[in-house]
Parts: C-alpha cells; sequence; structure tokens
C-alpha cells in the first residue's frame, strides 16, 4: 500500500540540512497507523511524500503500487484523487457553501450531477453536517469545519487517507468526534495514516504507531 526505503527529504530553501532521513517502513492495506513525534520532527513533510506534495531527495517512495520517482507526471493527478488528505488548518474555500466544499474531489472528476448530490449528501449525513449544507464554511464551529474537511477528504472513496493532525485546534470532545469518523473510516477498509504531537489520542485509541524524532524514525510499532 505504501512503502517508504530508504527515505531522505532535503527542502531547497532548507540549506542543505535533511528534514527526513532513513525513513524504513510499510502501511499495510487497510491498517490504521498512528504518526507521533514532537513538533519539527518532520511528521508534515513525511506526509507531504505520502500524499504526493513532495518528492524524496533520497530513497524509494510507493504510494498504491505506485513507485513515485519513475511515475511519468502525467499520471500523478489521477493518483493524487486516490488519496484523500485532511489538513490541519481545513483549507475550506470560503465562497463556497459546506456542500460545495464537500463536493469540489466529485465536480473536479465530472461525476454526474444525481450521483454527485446523492454521494455528497451521504458524506455530510455521516459527519453530521447535513442540515447545514447551504451555510458558508465561515459560520462553522473549528470543529465542524475540520469534519467537513474530512468529508471533503474522503468523499471520492480514496484508497489511503492521510491527516495532518487533524485535531490540532479542537477542544477534546470535538478531536474525539474526528478521531471516531477516521477510526471508521478504517473499519471501512480504508488505510489511514494520522499526524498528531497528543500522547493522549494513541492511548485512548490503540493502533500502530510510527514515532519520528528530528527527521528519523525512532520506533515502529
Ligand atoms: N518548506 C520548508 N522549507 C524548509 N524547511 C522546511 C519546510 N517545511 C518544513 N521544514 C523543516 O523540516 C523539518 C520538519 O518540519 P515538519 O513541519 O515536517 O515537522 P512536524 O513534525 O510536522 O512539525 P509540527 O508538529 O510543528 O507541524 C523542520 O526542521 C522544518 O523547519
Amino acid at each position: 500500500m505504501v512503502r517508504f526505503s530508504r527515505v531522505g527529504l532535503r527542502y531547497p530553501e532548507g540549506g542543505g540540512a535533511w528534514a527526513l532521513s532513513g525513513l524504513d517502513f510499510m502501511l499495510e492495506p487497510g491498517s490504521f497507523t498512528w504518526l507521533l513525534g514532537p513538533s519539527g520532527a518532520g511528521k508534515s513533510s513525511l506526509l507531504r511524500l505520502m500524499h504526493l506534495s513532495l518528492r524524496a531527495s533520497d530513497g524509494e517512495v510507493e504510494v498504491l503500487g505506485a513507485n513515485i520517482a519513475r511515475l511519468p507526471r502525467r499520471a500523478l493527478p489521477a493518483l493524487r484523487r486516490r488519496i484523500g488528505v485532511v489538513f490541519q488548518d481545513y483549507r475550506l474555500l470560503p465562497h463556497l457553501s459546506v456542500f460545495e466544499n464537500a463536493a469540489l474531489p466529485l465536480r473536479i472528476q465530472g461525476i454526474p450531477e444525481a450521483r454527485l448530490t446523492a454521494d455528497v449528501r451521504e458524506i455530510l449525513r455521516w459527519v453530521g453536517l447535513l442540515e447545514r449544507a447551504d451555510a458558508s464554511p465561515s459560520t462553522l464551529s473549528g470543529g465542524e469545519q475540520q469534519r467537513l474537511a474530512l468529508s471533503r477528504a474522503v468523499v471520492a472513496r480514496p484508497a489511503l487517507l492521510v491527516a495532518d493532525e487533524p485535531t490540532g485546534n479542537l477542544d477534546d470532545a470535538q478531536a474525539r468526534r474526528v478521531i471516531t469518523l477516521l477510526r471508521e473510516m478504517h473499519r471501512l477498509g480504508t488505510t489511514v495514516i494520522v499526524a498528531t504531537h497528543s500522547e493522549v489520542l494513541p492511548v485512548e485509541y490503540p493502533a500502530a504507531a510510527l514515532r519520528l524524532e528530528s527527521g528519523r524514525l525512532v520506533s515502529h510499532g
């Protein structure tokens, strides 16, 4: 599903420093994995490699059966469509309604209107936002905005779901609700990886964990 072999990353603006180095791990199909580590450890960088926003400077990254370094550029958009991404800062489009934010991946794929409406309504019901479908995202609470971001990430039924600190700005109750939804996606068969610097959530929701420190994997289990 996902395989990193001796992966290293240097940012062009990073003055030659390795943000990540020597990463070796696999995510099995259908697994749920916590990505742990202190601020600056490299969690977002690792996830950017996984959701194909960056290319590795060293080693090999394989995602959904594709070796990214050998993949022709024209094949990237189709592969990206099979990966759902949830960002800490939501990245919602303020000029679109809740419905249209959730619908975005399906619009990009040109899904016919009747199926799109049915799928978006189903996903908004799942995250508890169907009644707010016509609202502007700016009128939602932080937890609601994050649940909307999650609905957009999963509406096209991705094989891989990558969540970068999805609970970072939320209170405990909202954070648990978002994690419960992520766990449910996992239960339905999606491979899920969730970065967090919370020490509490991985204890409450035990699962496999990768732990990063200073760009290196210090434990995997
Ligand atoms: N765009 C960038 N250009 C240069 N260096 C970067 C860039 N983004 C991140 N870095 C560096 O890479 C290292 C890892 O950062 P990253 O954001 O991946 O860590 P993180 O574990 O996600 O931190 P946080 O929990 O605070 O989000 C840090 O040293 C950071 O300064």
